[in-house]
Formats: C-alpha cells, structure tokens, sequence
C-alpha cells in the first residue's frame, strides 16, 4: 500500500502471485470468455436507480471460499466510459447506492482528455511517462477521472485460475474503447494480462472497509518519484480521482506522484519500491549522489522525530511552536511540497497549545489553503475550519501552557 507522507492517500501494490503454472492456466483459460454462472438480478440491460448494473452479476461459484464474490458492470457510467467491479454482493448493494451512480451530471468535467495540459512521452528505463506541455501553476487539475475497474483483493486470492476468469469478464463487459484503454497501460510480460495490469497501476482504495484495487488507466501512466511534483486525491461517493501541481511545473518537465511513502531513508523507499512494485527506483532523489543522499536521509530523519513530537499531546508532551517552525523549514528544504499542509496544521496547533492566537490562526488558514490544494475536503481541513471558528474553544488551547506551568 501507499502513505506518500504517512497520511491516508495511497496508490496500491499488489502482492505479485507467486504461482507461474497457476497464471499459465489463467491465462490460457482467459482466451475464451467463460459463462460464468449468473445470479442475482435478472433485467440485465436495464440500469435503473437501484441496480445500475447492465449486465446481470456473475458470480464465483463458492468453493472453499465462505465469501462470495461477482462481477457488476455499468456500461454507459460516466458518459460512456463504463465501470465493471469484482467485488462481494453486499458491497455492490452499497455502491449502487452511491452518489456516483444515484446523481445525475457528475460527470461533465472529468473524463476529459481531448486537450490535456500534458502529453505521453517515453523515458530511457520508464516505459512511458506524462510531461507538462504547458506551465502547470500549484493546485491546477492535471487528471481527472473515473475508474474503469474496481477489484476486491480478497475476490483475486483463493483461487487464481478461476477468480481470473472472472477478472476477464469484469474486462469484457466493459466498452470496447475502455478495453483498449485499459490494455494500453504498462504490464510485465510474463503473467495474467489483465491481473499484470492491476499489479502495476492499480490505486488502492476502499468499499465499505474492504481494500479494492482501482484502474484509472490515464493517471496510471505517472510515474513515482520521492519528491513528486504532484498529488492526488480521491472522493468515495463519486469515486473521482484528482491528481493535482502541488507546485509549479514548468513545460517539458515529467509529472510525477508519490507510489509509496516517501518520508522514508532511500534504502527503505527503494527496497519497499523493489518489493511491492517490483522496479528500482531511478527517481531524482534517489539517482543523486552518496552524500546528498545521507543529507536527505539525515533531514527525514529529523522529520520523522519532530512529527512525533508535535503529534503528542499526553501530559508529557515536549512540542513547541519552534518544532513545527523547523519542521515547515526541513519539508522546504527536503522539496516535500505536498507536506505544506501537514507542516502549517502542526504549527497551528503548537501555537494555539500555547495560547498564541494569532500565529495559530495564521498558520491554520495556510493549512486550509494548503490541504484544499492537495488533497480536497478531508478531515484535517475541518479541523482547522474548526481551530479557526473559536481557537479558545479548541481542544488544543493553551494544552501545552497549562502543562508547563503545572
Ligand atoms: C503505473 S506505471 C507508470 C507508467 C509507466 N511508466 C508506463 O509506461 O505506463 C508503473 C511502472 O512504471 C515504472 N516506473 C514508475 N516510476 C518509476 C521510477 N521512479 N523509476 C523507475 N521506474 C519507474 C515501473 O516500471 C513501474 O512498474
């Protein structure tokens, strides 16, 4: 899983299956679409407000699974560009019930990729990558879309070579054009096509508390980098994915976003990087030299000790609005510009724990222009909505004050 700076956004890594004669068969199997047994509804073709489904659910005959799992699909969502998922019964009740699929016009801005700001260029060693074709300014959408396929993990484990063929049903439900998008994006050679394909550049992401990998084939195409020049979000009840400059990219620059926690010394960031998403990381952080490297790692490291600092808030709390003044400082100097946000809401806490209300409500307004930014409404943002409406009436008033007069 993914945690660009600890907090909750991530992209997904897939375990890779271990089990070659498994794939093979999968694959082999996967040339013909099977008729996987149907169930559930009946009226397929005809989407209404409660089942948005346009091909009858088929369903994994249980075997030694206790779950079940099946395949939904709407092809005419967002405009057109359809929608299949892999996911258990109960939880596709729950996402027929979501915004994205009860409300109308959602989807006129998204989806949009007749004149994008960027173009696809290939890079020595990265496949593919988008760069700027323009000035991108701070907090300008730079992709904005729907998924095409949304995957239970769970529903892809017990059994590889029949839960793949469902996988391939969930792939051939959907639009042609969608088909071919989706088979465009970057795969290993050896494995499952479509399962490859998840592994890859499938987003992790949530229904009802279960992990579902998402596709979103065109913000797929970034690449990672640790000190990525732009950010994304996602919103549940539409399901849109947002990846957004989180500073200013200058034409002909590579966009690039954050695979997996980059608050991390290289090794960490480039063994994790081996592991879940099976590439050496080449970006401009790591390819840097020995003792640039042992800079940057020396400044993570400070980070790290001033965000757990400032984040303890027991009776024994050592944080002062000077820690979150030199942690604003090092995530400037480390180029984490998507932690502006993070730096500004500890420093207006630190300042509101010692009853400096002025600096507090400075630093939560920039943290509320900051978040909205990089990551859209979220529950950091409410907080510091919450921090400015009464900054004494706050929990964190005078916190830290009080304790150190005790
Ligand atoms: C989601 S895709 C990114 C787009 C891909 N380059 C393409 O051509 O479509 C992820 C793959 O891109 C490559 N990649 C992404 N970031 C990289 C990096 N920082 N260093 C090396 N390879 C990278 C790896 O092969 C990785 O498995």
């Amino acid at each position: 899983g993914q945690f660009p700076l600890g907090v909750e956004i991530r992209t997904d890594s897939c375990t890779r299956s271990e089990n070659d004669s498994l794939i093979k068969l999968s694959r082999e199997l996967s040339g013909n679409e099977y008729a996987p047994e149907t169930c559930g509804i009946e009226n397929a073709g005809k989407a209404s407000l409660s089942n948005p489904w346009t091909s009858p659910p088929k369903c994994i005959p249980e075997q030694n699974s206790t779950s079940t799992y099946c395949v939904y699909t709407n092809d005419k969502f967002a405009n057109g560009r359809g929608i299949s998922f892999l996911t258990s019964p109960s939880i596709a009740e729950r996402i027929a019930l979501l915004p994205a699929f009860t409300k109308k016009n959602l989807y006129k801005k998204v989806n949009q990729f007749d004149d994008p700001p960027w173009e696809v260029k290939a890079i020595p060693g990265r496949g593919k990558g988008l760069f700027a074709i323009r000035t991108l300014h701070r907090g300008e959408e730079i992709v904005s879309s729907t998924p095409v396929g949304a995957f239970q993990s769970d529903a892809l484990m017990p059994d590889y070579a029949l839960d793949y063929i469902y996988l391939h049903t969930a792939f051939i439900h959907l639009p042609k054009a969608t088909q071919q998008l989706f088979m465009s994006t970057m795969a290993g050679l050896v494995g499952d096509p479509i399962m490859e394909r998840l592994n890859t550049n499938a987003f992790s992401g949530e229904f009802e508390g279960s992990s579902h990998f998402l596709m979103y084939p065109e913000t797929a195409r970034m690449n990672h980098d640790c000190r990525p020049n732009a950010m994304y979000y996602y919103d549940p009840k539409t399901l849109i994915h947002r990846t957004i400059a989180a500073r200013t990219i200058q034409s002909g620059e590579e966009i690039t976003i954050p695979y997996d926690n980059i608050l991390r010394p290289r090794e960490e960031r480039q063994t994790s990087l081996r592991e879940f998403w099976g590439f050496s990381c080449g970006c401009s952080l790591c390819s840097r030299s020995d003792k640039e490297i042992e800079d940057s790692d020396a400044r993570i490291q400070e980070i790290l000790d001033l965000q757990v600092k400032l984040a303890n808030w027991s009776p024994w709390s050592s944080g002062t609005p000077n820690m979150a003044e030199m942690l604003i400082s090092l995530y400037e100097e480390e180029h984490l510009h998507a932690a502006k946000a993070t730096g500004h809401t500890f420093a207006a806490l630190a300042y509101n724990g010692v009853g400096n209300k002025m600096m507090a409500e400075w630093h939560a307004e920039l943290a509320l222009e900051a978040g909205m930014v990089n990551s859209g409404p979220n529950d950091d943002i409410t907080a510091m909505k919450k921090l400015l409406d009464d900054p004494e009436g706050h929990w964190s008033w005078m916190a830290r004050k009080a304790k150190a007069e005790l």
